[in-house]
């Protein structure tokens, strides 16, 4: 199993700097949580890592440098992605998203017919994810939750070792959230995972760790109780929520 290791990771656009020297170590196991006020960085952080955002300073996954690696190589490297929104096949069913993931050769017509036998990583990937009783149904008629599911689903058939996930619990219902914490602790065991999220109520129940990221730097980095009794954490990002209650 391999350690996410950032040095100096710097990504700006248009000349003005939005990562600005981050240095994050991620080791198997863990389950980072990565926080931050709107616009930190978080999601272009994860963007340089899957290769979508052009970055400078170092970025290895295990043995492998990753910076400069088109996004399909790095994919090929293990590392997987969610997006805010679920991007699942709504027409398809939830098998056969895990199946296309999941990437057996055969020909569409094969795909899309009914099959008695799933491949096996489908058939684990359904019962980790508590999906199996909906492996039939189309992916555009799963609750909000599921689909969310499903999508860490397709991570796991294609065995994707560092899994990086942009607010997976966003506009879940209490349940849900709970369901996909505990979704989050099992396949972290054996993998390293890194989810970016605002809920901190739900970062406090299952972080391993956190990281808080503020104007493209790290602020701060630690137990959950460590970085909320941080006195530049209160100031920078609990302080702003508190005003922003008190505004609203
Ligand atoms: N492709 C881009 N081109 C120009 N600016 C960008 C681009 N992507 C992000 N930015 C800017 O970079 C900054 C950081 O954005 P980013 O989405 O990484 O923040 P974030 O911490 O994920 O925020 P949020 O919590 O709101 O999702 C923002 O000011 C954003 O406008």
């Amino acid at each position: 199993m391999s350690t996410l290791s950032l040095r100096d990771l710097s990504v700006a656009f248009d000349g003005t700097p939005v990562l600005n020297g981050v240095d994050l170590d991620v080791e198997p196991g863990d389950l980072r949580f990565l926080i931050g006020p709107n616009g930190a960085g978080k999601t272009t952080l994860v963007d340089a890592v899957t290769g979508l955002a052009p970055a400078t300073g170092r970025a290895r996954f295990g043995a492998h440098d990753l910076l400069g690696k088109s996004v399909h190589r790095i994919a090929r490297l293990g590392i997987g992605r969610t997006f805010q929104t679920a991007t699942v096949f709504e027409e398809l069913t939830v098998a056969q998203n895990l199946d296309i993931a999941a990437g057996a050769r055969r020909s569409v017509g094969t795909l899309l017919r009914r099959r008695t036998r799933l491949p096996e990583s489908v058939s684990e990937a359904l019962e980790t994810t508590g999906l199996a009783d909906v492996a039939e149904r189309k992916a555009g008629e799963l609750a909000h939750g599921q689909k969310q599911w499903l999508e860490i689903g397709m991570l796991l058939v294609q065995d994707v070792q560092l899994m990086l996930l942009d607010e997976p619990v966003a506009g879940m219902s209490h349940d849900e959230r709970q369901a996909t914490g505990e979704l989050l602790r099992r396949i972290g065991a054996e993998r390293t995972l890194v989810v970016i999220e605002h809920d901190m109520d739900f970062v406090r129940s299952f972080a391993r760790s956190v990281t808080v990221l503020h104007a493209g730097q790290v602020l701060s980095e630690g137990t959950v109780e460590q970085v909320q009794a941080d006195p530049q954490v209160q100031e920078v990002y609990l302080g702003r929520t508190t005003t922003a209650s008190q505004e609203a």
